[in-house]
């Protein structure tokens, strides 16, 4: 695997008033020392040159018209695909004048991931809210990449948004929702897909042989035997149930408040939690500066850093680039698996 050439991934700026730019600028920046994988930035030229002045970072930006030509030219050189909508470059501020760049940047790089013109997207936070006022459809990356794969290939698909770190996997089976609506939307056969997914993609992308998933239940202490809530024993148990009797290696429901000590941590490979802070508090709480987004359930590798835009320290270098760093690394892993598996293709 060593001589292999260096996968190119897709970066897409995200927010123009976050942390995109930012952390893009340092990784590049520091790209040798870390030896980092090569990534063609779908952005405004414009806009990235500025943010680089105000941080002033010393960059040669060249614009290019296609991936191939972003191998073709110099290392050194931040490579930009530019974008037909401008971006203004405002650290903080929002401006409903952005939206169409962003959403721009993610159809093209999923696109090109489509395409096979590049090997992986990794995506810099969006402001949701943001993106919401400007008729944005979707809760968030995850639901549209899936949306937009799925309109692309002609293929249903459920994604499945992992958030993985060097001391904790999980996965929040219900996403960007309230959460009054989540005892409504989580049944037996939604914990089934997802864990199927889970346990399918951990497989082929992450070439792990038999994964091993502990599936936390809703309510406290896992519903204490149906006492606490019926959900554990009425929706959650049964999937538990049909996983296992189809080969998964799946235990629980477990109670939510005892499943990311570190002893319970070596037990499995991935937690299902069964709502979106379930999942993402102990993730983000053990490891912000290293865990990553990854989207499962696609038929195009896509992660992300775990934070959002920072809008407060945008433009000001107080930004860390570790968790955009993870995920360029774990891009240019899971492609790397890829391509030696026609089964992961
Ligand atoms: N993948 C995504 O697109 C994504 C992910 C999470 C949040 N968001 C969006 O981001 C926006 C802001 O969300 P939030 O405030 O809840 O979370 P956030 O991650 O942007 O910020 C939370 C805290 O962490 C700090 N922080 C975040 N990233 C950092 C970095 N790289 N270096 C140093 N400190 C960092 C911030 O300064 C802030 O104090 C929202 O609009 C949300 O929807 C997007
Ligand atoms: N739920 C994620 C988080 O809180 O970090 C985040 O909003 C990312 O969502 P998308 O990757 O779907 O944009």
């Amino acid at each position: 695997m060593d001589d292999a050439p260096s996968p190119l991934l897709a970066v897409t700026i995200g927010e123009p008033s976050g942390v995109g730019a930012d952390v893009t600028l340092m990784a590049h920046r520091d790209r040798e020392r870390l030896n980092l994988p090569r990534f063609v930035l779908l952005a405004d030229p414009e806009m990235v040159a500025q943010r680089a002045e105000r941080l002033e970072i010393d960059v040669s930006i060249r614009t290019v018209g296609s991936p191939a030509e972003a191998l073709e030219g110099s290392e050194q050189d931040l490579a930009v695909l530019p974008l037909v909508n401008r971006h203004l470059e405002a650290p903080g501020r929002t401006d409903p004048a952005n939206g169409a760049g962003t959403v721009e940047a993610i159809d093209r790089a999923t696109r090109l991931c489509l395409s096979g013109d590049v090997a992986a997207l990794v995506t810099n936070p969006i402001d949701k809210k943001a993106l919401y006022d400007v008729g944005f459809a979707h809760p968030g990356h995850t639901e549209y990449l899936a949306d937009l794969c799925g309109a692309l290939t002609g293929r249903v698909l459920q994604p499945v948004m992992l958030l993985t770190g060097p001391e904790l996997s999980c996965v929040p089976v219900t996403i960007h929702i309230p959460l009054a609506d989540v005892p409504r939307a989580l049944t037996t056969d939604l914990i089934v897909a997802t864990a199927r997914i889970v346990s399918d993609d951990l497989r082929s992308r992450f070439a792990l042989d038999a994964p091993r998933l502990a599936i936390a239940g809703l309510n406290p202490h896992a519903g204490e035997r149906g006492a606490i809530g019926r959900e554990d024993e009425d929706v959650v148990r049964p999937a538990v149930e049909i996983l296992r009797a189809a080969g998964v290696d799946a235990i629980g429901p477990l109670p939510g408040d005892t499943l990311f000590h570190p002893e319970a941590r070596a037990t499995y490979d991935v937690a299902l939690c069964m709502y979106h802070d379930q999942a993402l508090i102990p993730a983000k709480t053990l490891a912000f500066d290293e865990t990553v987004n990854v989207t499962l359930g696609l038929p195009v590798i896509r992660t992300s850093p775990d934070h959002g835009t920072a809008a407060d320290r945008a433009g000001n270098g107080t930004a860390r680039p570790n968790s955009f760093i993870a995920a360029l690394r774990l891009a240019g892993r899971m492609a790397a698996i890829r391509a030696e598996s026609p089964v992961a293709a």
